[in-house]
C-alpha cells in the first residue's frame, strides 16, 4: 500500500506495471467505489503501461478533508498526485464522477493529460433535486438504505444475481465507504456542470458507456461525446454503469485501441 500528503489529504494509491518509460495510465474511481474496481483491467493492461491507482478523497482508504468538496477539490488532488508522483502527459481514464475530474483535471492542468477516456460519465450528472434527495436519504438512515436502488444502476440483472458473490462483495464496497465522503462527493456531483469545459477539450477523447448503464444511460454519455470536438464514442453490452467490473475483458479491449490510435496518431 502506498500513500501520500496531497493538499493536507492522506490519499491512497499504488503503482503497478512500468517501468516508467511505458505510457503513463491513471484509472479515477465512481462515487461509492474504491480503486479494487479496475483489477480486471489492470491484470490485463500492466504488461504495457505504467497505471496509476489511487482513491479519492472520502473514498477508500484516503482522507475526508476538509469538507465542502467541489470536483475541482478532486481534480487538485490528482494534480497533487500525478506532481508528486513526478508524472505529465498521462491517459486519464475516469469512470463516472472520475470522469468528471478527469474532465476537470484537463481543464486546470492541461500538461498533466495526453488523452481521455470517459467511461460511463457525462459533462453532468443527475439533477439538483435527485443529489438533494440522495444525500438526505444516506444522511438520515446511512448507505445501506439505498443499496438495492443503486446496485440497479451499477449492474445487469444476470449480476445482480443472489448466488453471484461478487455481487455481494461490491454491496460491501459501497456501504463501507464513509458517508461524510459519500455525502460530500454527492454534493460535488451536483454542483458539477462541465458543459461549456467540454466543447474546449482538445485532446482525444473516447466516451465509453455500457448499454444497461442507470446512472449515465447511452443517451446522455453519447450527448457528451457529441460536445467534445472529434471524441469517439463506444458502447459495451452486456453491461451497466461499471464495466470494468461485469465487462473487463470488453472494456479493456475497446481501452487498449483507443489508446492504440492515440499512439500512432503521435507517431504520424
Ligand atoms: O451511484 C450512482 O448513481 C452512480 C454514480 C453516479 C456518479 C458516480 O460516480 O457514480
Amino acid at each position: 500500500m502506498q500513500f501520500a500528503r496531497i493538499n493536507d489529504v492522506t490519499i491512497h494509491y499504488q503503482i503497478i506495471g512500468g517501468p516508467a518509460d511505458k505510457p503513463v495510465l491513471v484509472f479515477a474511481n465512481s462515487l461509492g467505489t474504491d480503486f479494487r474496481i479496475w483489477r480486471d483491467v489492470v491484470v490485463r493492461l500492466a504488461g504495457d503501461f505504467a497505471i496509476v491507482l489511487y482513491d479519492k478523497r472520502g473514498h477508500g482508504l484516503s482522507d475526508l478533508g476538509q469538507m465542502p468538496y467541489s470536483i475541482e477539490d478532486h481534480a487538485t488532488d490528482l494534480a497533487g498526485l500525478l506532481d508528486f508522483l513526478s508524472v505529465k502527459n498521462a491517459i486519464i481514464c475516469g469512470l463516472s464522477v472520475g470522469g468528471l475530474v478527469a474532465q476537470s483535471l484537463y481543464q486546470r492542468r492541461p500538461d498533466l493529460v495526453r488523452a481521455l477516456i470517459l467511461c460511463d460519465t457525462a459533462h453532468k450528472i443527475g439533477t439538483a433535486e435527485s443529489w438533494n434527495a440522495r444525500i438526505a436519504k444516506v444522511e438520515a438512515d446511512g448507505i445501506e438504505s439505498i443499496v438495492d436502488s443503486i446496485m440497479e444502476r451499477w449492474f445487469t440483472p444476470a449480476f445482480r444475481r443472489p448466488e453471484n458473490i461478487a455481487y455481494d462483495g461490491y454491496c460491501n464496497m459501497l456501504i463501507r465507504q464513509p458517508v461524510a465522503g459519500y455525502v460530500a462527493t454527492c454534493a460535488a456531483l451536483r454542483d458539477a456542470d462541465l458543459t461549456e469545459a467540454a466543447a474546449k477539450i482538445a485532446v482525444p477523447t473516447i466516451c465509453i458507456v455500457g448499454d444497461q448503464d442507470g446512472s449515465t444511460p447511452p443517451e446522455l454519455v453519447l450527448s457528451t461525446a457529441k460536445l467534445i470536438p472529434n471524441a469517439r464514442y463506444e458502447v459495451i453490452k452486456d453491461a451497466g454503469h461499471i464495466p470494468c467490473v461485469e465487462q473487463p475483458e470488453a472494456l479493456t479491449e475497446v481501452i487498449r485501441a483507443f489508446i492504440d490510435v492515440v499512439l500512432r496518431g503521435e507517431q504520424a
